[in-house]
Formats: C-alpha cells, sequence, structure tokens
C-alpha cells in the first residue's frame, strides 16, 4: 500500500467507526421468510459454521459487547436476526443461524438451512454474505456446501477467518494460504481473506469499512 493508499484506508477505518458507534439497533428474529422485514435498506449477511463466532463478530464490529447473543452453547442463534445502522438507518447486519450443528435434531437442521436458503436466493437488498471460518480449521465441506450455494446465488462474499487469537501465527499463515488459494477459485472480485480476532480486535477496524463500503458503495467515505 502507498502512503496515500495507507492515508485513504486510514480515513475509511475511523469513517467507519464513528458510524458504527452511532446508532445500532436490534430491529427483529424472523424465524420464518414471511417475518422478514420490508427490503428497505441493503442487507450483509453473517454465516458460517456453528460457533464459528457469528454473533460475536458483530458485536465486534458494532462495538457493542451483547447486541448480538454469543453463547458457547452452538446453535444458539436459531433465526435470522436483524440489526440496524445508522439513523435515519443506512443498511442491515443479518446475524444467520449456523450451519452444519449436528446435535440439533435433524428436523430443525433442515429447517434453518430451507430459511438461510431461501433467504440467500431471494433476498433482493442482500449485498454481501460473509463466510466465517475458524483460523483454526480452514473450509470444511460443509462450508464448501454454503459458497457453492452462495455461487449459484450470485450475492458476493468475502472469507472471514476468525479466532485468530487462538493459534500461532505460523498455523494461522498456513490456513490464510490453504483458504485463500481455494476462495480464488471462486471469487474472483474478493480474493482476499480477512482475519480477524472479535476477542482481541484483530482485522476488526479493516472489516468495518469493507462492511460498510458493501453495503453503500465504494464512495460511502466521501458523502
Ligand atoms: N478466543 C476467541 N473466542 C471467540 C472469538 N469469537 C467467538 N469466540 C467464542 O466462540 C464461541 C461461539 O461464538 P458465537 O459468536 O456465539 O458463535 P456463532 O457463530 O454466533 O454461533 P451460533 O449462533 O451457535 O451459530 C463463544 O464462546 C465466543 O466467546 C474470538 O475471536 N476469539
Ligand atoms: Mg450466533
Amino acid at each position: 500500500m502507498s502512503p496515500e493508499e495507507q492515508k485513504a484506508q486510514e480515513y475509511r477505518e475511523r469513517a467507519a467507526s464513528k458510524l458504527f458507534s452511532g446508532r445500532v439497533d436490534f430491529l427483529l428474529s424472523a424465524p420464518q421468510l414471511k417475518f422478514l422485514p420490508e427490503p428497505t435498506v441493503p442487507e450483509i449477511a453473517f454465516c458460517g459454521r456453528s460457533n464459528v463466532g457469528k454473533s460475536s463478530l458483530l458485536n465486534a464490529l458494532t462495538g457493542r459487547k451483547a447486541i448480538a447473543r454469543a453463547s458457547v452453547t452452538p446453535g444458539r442463534t436459531q433465526e435470522l436476526n436483524f440489526f440496524e445502522v445508522g439513523e435515519p438507518t443506512l443498511f442491515r447486519l443479518v446475524d444467520m443461524p449456523g450451519y452444519g450443528f449436528a446435535k440439533a435434531p435433524p428436523k430443525v437442521v433442515e429447517k434453518w438451512k430451507r430459511l438461510v436458503r431461501d433467504y440467500l436466493r431471494g433476498r433482493q437488498v442482500l449485498q454481501r454474505n460473509l463466510v466465517l471460518v475458524d483460523s483454526r480449521h480452514g473450509l470444511k465441506d460443509v462450508d464448501r456446501e454454503m459458497i457453492k450455494m452462495l455461487d449459484e446465488s450470485a450475492v458476493g462474499y468475502r472469507i472471514v477467518l476468525t479466532k485468530a487469537d487462538k493459534i500461532k501465527k505460523s498455523e494461522l499463515d498456513k490456513t490464510v494460504a490453504a483458504v485463500s488459494a481455494e476462495a480464488k477459485k471462486h471469487i474472483a472480485a474478493f480474493p482476499r481473506v480477512h482475519v480477524t480476532s472479535s476477542e482481541k480486535g484483530m482485522g476488526i477496524a479493516e472489516l468495518r469499512a469493507a462492511v460498510i463500503e458493501d453495503a453503500l458503495g465504494a464512495d460511502w467515505a466521501d458523502s
């Protein structure tokens, strides 16, 4: 990055932090498609395996301790949870139920899967998906299944590694390389893999700016 680009990035990150430190409100929980809010503003969705850290990342991005419930029990988030950012509302963040949760009854898993799939396929205002992947585990088959679904749905996505504080730098580098190599086969436009820790704040400022850019467009910070 050139010094000018570095400066522009710092400016975007500061603006993003300011936006997220303003209004962020929980809007509603949708257990079924018919309960979705009116598609009036852009949406960014957080998906990934159960327990990967979706709710925690949402808390970290918004600088709130527990706006999205985070839990030690996998499968805690069971509905699509909508959060509104900005006053008036500029965009929404959507905390999704985790996929690949083996301990839930198959019927329940099937219900979540259908809800997520229908949302991803049919939501006109959905601008980007964040696909969260545990830094320690890398891509698993359930993630690949999800990515395939996203490839079919034509909604772009970013891959976000979570819990980066839990492993050594050398291990982290290996996961980043492996996930990047695989992601490049799918996402021509977004070959970068974000590395984050909601616990330590790593990568959060940068992801904030990226999320707002996805929602509002590249020149959002200039207006
Ligand atoms: N060390 C560390 N722990 C984390 C991090 N992010 C999340 N966790 C922990 O991982 C567990 C699961 O986090 P959640 O945010 O509830 O995960 P989720 O993806 O929303 O889970 P479901 O809603 O069940 O799908 C919690 O115990 C969090 O405290 C992180 O960056 N670092
Ligand atoms: Mg959750």
